[in-house]
């Protein structure tokens, strides 16, 4: 099921250093949101504050709030785990665990969270997962060899296999196609279009024809200088970010007359 996020006076901390400042967004169920900028401006920061991965990090810690349909993800009593489990996150490097066969792996988050499944509702599960990834027609008949097998293209898909096993409402991409070569990126869009249904998706992207290919919104984020914090300069239809932006900073961004 997909959920709404709403973002709220969001500040972002490793240790003192306050990488991300004052972030005030909301993002609608079943979209696909883009987060851009220039390099440390925090978009990977805000995006693993989401899901409560940012903490994982010593010394790390947010200050604000981060509803997921109106409940605080930091709330008191909140266990980040849950969290995790309830908003999957894919990575820039597929990292299929390689020891683990293509069926194991994309089981190997449920059976993280403690679930016991039947023989039958796991093979079940490995073929809806496999094939809302649009990996299912390539795999199906080695599901038993290993993940780092496959290609580069496909083992990310063999992760958002993964990360849609465990049914989350919402799912984090964060440069999901930097490692991968065109035509596996744009299977990996393709997917993203289809994805929108059933999830609400955001993504981190330096690419910015594919902010405007796959996404609905967009955020564009900037920095004043080295050691100053991140800001949301503009968040709005991605049709509005890259044609007729109301802020000077993301129209030069977006036109390539930064820096
Ligand atoms: N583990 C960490 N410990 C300390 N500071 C960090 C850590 N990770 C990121 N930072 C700092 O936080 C700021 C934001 O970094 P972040 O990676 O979120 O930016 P980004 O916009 O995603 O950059 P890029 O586009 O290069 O991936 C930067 O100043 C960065 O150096």
């Amino acid at each position: 099921m997909s959920k709404s996020i709403e973002i709220k006076d969001l500040d972002i901390y490793y240790d003192k250093f306050k990488a991300v400042e004052n972030v005030n967004m909301t993002i609608e169920p079943k979209s696909v949101t883009a987060f851009i900028g220039p390099s440390g401006c925090g978009k990977s920061t805000v995006l693993r504050s989401i899901n409560r991965m940012h903490e994982v990090i010593p010394k790390a810690w947010v200050d604000g709030q981060i509803l997921l349909d109106g409940d605080d993800l930091y709330g008191a009593g909140v266990d980040p785990v849950r969290v995790r489990s309830q908003i999957g996150m894919v990575f820039q490097r597929p990292n299929p665990f390689p020891t683990m066969s293509i069926g194991e792996n994309v089981l190997a988050g449920v059976k993280l969270n403690n679930k016991r499944i039947s023989k039958k509702d796991a093979d079940e599960l490995v073929e809806t997962s496999l094939r809302g990834a649009n990996l299912w027609e390539e795999v199906k008949d080695r599901l038993d060899a290993p993940g780092a097998g496959l290609s580069g293209g496909q083992q990310q898909r063999l992760c958002i296999a993964r990360a849609i096993a465990v049914k989350p409402d919402v799912l984090l991409m964060d440069e999901p196609c930097s490692a991968l070569d065109p035509i596996s990126t744009l299977a990996i869009e393709d997917l993203i279009h289809e994805l929108k249904t059933d999830y609400t998706i955001v993504i981190v992207t330096h690419n910015m024809q594919q902010a405007t290919r796959v996404s609905d919104k967009t955020g564009f984020f900037n920095i004043a200088g080295t050691g100053k914090p991140g800001k949301l300069i503009e968040f709005d239809e991605t049709r509005t970010i890259f044609e007729n932006p109301a802020n000077q900073q993301t129209q030069d961004y977006v036109t390539g007359r930064f820096g």
